[in-house]
């Protein structure tokens, strides 16, 4: 279904429409969905049911609820269907109750599973990398966030276009079969490829401008805010610059980069909020948001954020980590900060408790001697809600930005002397 609509759109004649229909397409007033997530060997049940907790997230943030969820333990996912096809039928028949207009699956569907699965069970359904699509296509504002969108939607569409065409071919019998349809789909290609070849000439020209205005920005010291989304990059980010970012209880509330004066101490630097990362980003993506993802790349200073309420923290650190290695900015100086510790809770074990202890039992205090206190990287807990331990996190922010401030700027023979005083922070950081 979803293929086809697209089919239709990409063949439309005007294309300042057909880019508005691009990004608008599917608005879900939360419609009813239900998730599918599949437990291979390497995977167990735990993991599967917090993978299932962030997919029901980006669900909800792109405008579904959930109604149910559908588990299978498999060997390797079927080639057909993907799951199995009693699997199939039980959901074919819960839909139908039900009446759900769309499924979601965890993991990216190969093209033909997806017919295939759209052909059974007759509802739209959507895989991890689409729902991810959709959400930034809602949530692009600027014009630049929103090419970098389009960009990665024709990217995902194009190789599907291609691989359901040769899937066609097969059934009708290959070679020889040239056909109106083969001429359709072949136009609908090319429609694609200029598109995706105008959208990055445009691109390439906003970076140009974006790289110019970066080196323009002087000699200060560029830190940025990274880290999985909805940790508290742009609640710490309007804490310290005392700005109005956007900040929500959703995924991916930011995408387009923010950057601010910050003054700590006498010191100023510029702070850069910017786009959260998530597990399994689709690749499209990362690629299409390459000068947004620059502004890290380019960075002096890294300041990961992590949400230590979040049971998945760990995981979420390390693809955190492995995107940075992605775009090559895994050698950076790094400041870990550990947020959200109002949130944080943990089960306390009784004394005479002999069972070992879990990850779930380990406080605050615990955590500080685990892997965290080991790090190379100097680390701080604080709540960006509360301010807790707010003076210790700029007192580590001001050293490093000092250090980097030297080693670059040596004869920029400023003296700045710290000192926290909120007050001459007022005034310094209204830019
Ligand atoms: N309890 C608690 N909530 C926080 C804290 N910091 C941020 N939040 C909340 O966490 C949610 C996400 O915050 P954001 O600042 O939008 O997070 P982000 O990292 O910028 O998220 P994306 O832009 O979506 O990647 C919001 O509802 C914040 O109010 C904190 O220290 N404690
Ligand atoms: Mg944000």
């Amino acid at each position: 279904m979803i293929l086809f609509f697209f089919l239709k759109l990409v063949s439309c004649e005007n294309h300042k429409h057909r880019q508005k229909l691009m990004l608008d397409k599917k608005e879900h007033n939360y419609e009813k969905a239900i998730l599918v997530g599949v437990i291979t060997q390497n995977q167990d049940e735990d993991k599967l049911t917090e993978y299932m907790d962030e997919l029901e997230f980006l669900a909800f943030t792109a405008g579904a609820t959930v109604q149910k969820r559908f588990t299978q333990k498999l060997t390797q996912p079927d080639s057909k269907t993907f799951i199995g096809s009693g699997k199939a039928q039980e959901i074919k028949e819960y839909v139908k109750e039900n009446e759900i207009g769309t499924i979601i699956f965890d993991d990216e569907l190969s093209p033909s599973q997806l017919k295939n699965l759209e052909k059974e069970i007759e509802v739209k359904i959507l895989d991890r990398t689409n729902l991810i699509l959709d959400i930034f296509a809602q949530r692009a504002q600027t014009s630049y966030a929103r090419t970098q969108v389009e960009l990665a939607q024709y990217q995902y569409l194009l190789p599907r276009l291609t691989r359901m065409w040769t899937h066609l071919e097969r059934q009708k019998g290959g070679i020889g079969m040239r056909g109106p349809g083969e001429t359709e789909i072949e136009t609908d290609r090319r429609i694609i490829r200029d598109r995706i070849s105008l959208l990055k000439d445009k691109l390439k020209i906003i970076d140009k401008q974006m790289a110019t205005q970066r080196n323009n920005r002087g000699k200060v010291v560029r830190a940025a805010l990274v880290g999985y989304t909805n940790v508290g990059k742009s609640t710490l980010m309007n804490a310290l610059s005392k700005s109005d970012v956007f900040a929500e209880n959703k995924l991916f509330a930011t995408l387009d980069t923010t950057v601010r004066k910050v003054v700590i101490g006498n010191l100023p630097f510029l702070l850069t909020d910017t786009v959260g990362f998530i597990r399994k980003l689709p690749t499209q993506l990362v690629e299409s948001f390459k000068s947004t993802l620059d502004e890290v790349r380019e960075a002096d200073l890294l300041i990961h954020v992590v949400d230590i309420s979040h049971e998945s923290f760990e995981d979420q650190v390390e693809s955190v980590n492995n995107t940075l290695m992605e775009i090559n900015a895994h050698q950076k100086p790094m400041i870990m900060v550990f947020n959200k510790i109002d949130g944080f809770s943990y089960d306390k074990k009784d004394e005479d408790d002999l069972t070992p202890s879990t990850k779930k039992n380990i406080s605050l205090e615990e955590w500080t001697k685990t892997w965290m206190g080991k790090s190379k990287y100097p680390t701080v807990f604080i709540s960006a809600l509360t301010k807790e331990n707010f003076p210790e996190m700029k007192k580590m922010i001001y050293d490093e930005v000092m250090k980097i401030h030297i080693s670059r700027f040596p004869y920029n023979d400023f003296l700045f002397e710290y000192f926290d005083n909120d007050e001459e922070e007022e005034n310094n950081n209204n830019d």
